[in-house]
């Protein structure tokens, strides 16, 4: 299985429970819910992405042919000998459209803790040690059950409550960024306020002026 990468890099987890974390970050291209082309946005399942995942040019992308070589480019981000506090997210475009069991293995063995940012749209290998599924309306959920639901907000028939049997250990709203991201910021505060089942996720990288 040959990987197919935008990028790594280490920055600060930006979102959700572990925000402020230091973590490599691996990029994975492309995405069942979208191309990643701008003329295909307003066609797409997923029309609010504020992502490039298209293709392998990014810093520290590229098509790695097995997972040692995938994890040693990510444990090569990783800035100290430690192999203490090493801490991986996987997101994309979709990871969970490549990532597989040897991957996983791989970055385990290097002494990574390994999270997903997925749409939730297909199962996750096993050992994956931080699941973070953010459903996308319109697109079938097939993972039921994790660490942090994260449902970007508002979508359009998007009512948080329809997830809430789900078996997530928490529920977060991160705003929808965009245009409207002020506006969507103060209505997913009142809906925390109003729901405290629901916390309120920032993408405080964005504020951060960091990646
Ligand atoms: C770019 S996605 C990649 C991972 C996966 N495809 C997914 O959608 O979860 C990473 C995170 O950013 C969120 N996201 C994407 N576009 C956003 C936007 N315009 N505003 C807020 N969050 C956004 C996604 O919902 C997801 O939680
Ligand atoms: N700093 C930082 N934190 C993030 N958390 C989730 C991200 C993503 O794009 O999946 C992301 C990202 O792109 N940057
Ligand atoms: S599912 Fe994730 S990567 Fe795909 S278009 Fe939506 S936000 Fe972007
Ligand atoms: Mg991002």
């Amino acid at each position: 299985m040959t990987y197919h990468i935008k990028e790594i890099f280490y920055t600060l987890q930006g979102e959700g429970r572990h925000a402020g974390r230091p973590a490599v970050f691996c990029r994975f291209s492309r995405c069942n819910l979208w191309t990643g082309l701008e003329k295909d946005r307003d066609r797409a399942i997923c029309q609010f992405c504020d992502t490039d995942f298209v293709g392998t040019d990014g810093d520290g992308g590229g098509k790695f042919a097995v997972a040692d070589d995938l994890a040693a480019a990510v444990e090569a981000r990783w800035p100290r000998d430690s192999r203490d506090d090493r801490f991986v997210v996987c997101t994309g475009g979709e990871p969970l459209l490549q990532l597989d069991e040897p991957a996983v293995e791989a970055l385990h063995m290097r002494g990574f803790k390994i999270a997903v940012e997925t749409n939730g749209t297909k199962p996750a290998p096993h050992g994956i040690d931080w699941l973070c599924v953010s459903p996308k309306i319109g697109a079938p959920l097939a993972i039921g059950r994790g660490d942090e639901l994260k449902l970007v907000y508002p979508q359009d028939g998007g009512d948080p409550a329809q997830f809430e049997h789900l078996d997530f250990a928490s529920f977060r709203l991160q705003p929808m960024d965009g245009p409207n991201l002020q506006r969507n910021t103060q209505a997913a505060i009142e809906y925390c306020l109003k729901n405290p089942r629901w916390q309120l996720s920032l993408q405080t990288h964005k504020y951060l002026g960091i990646r």
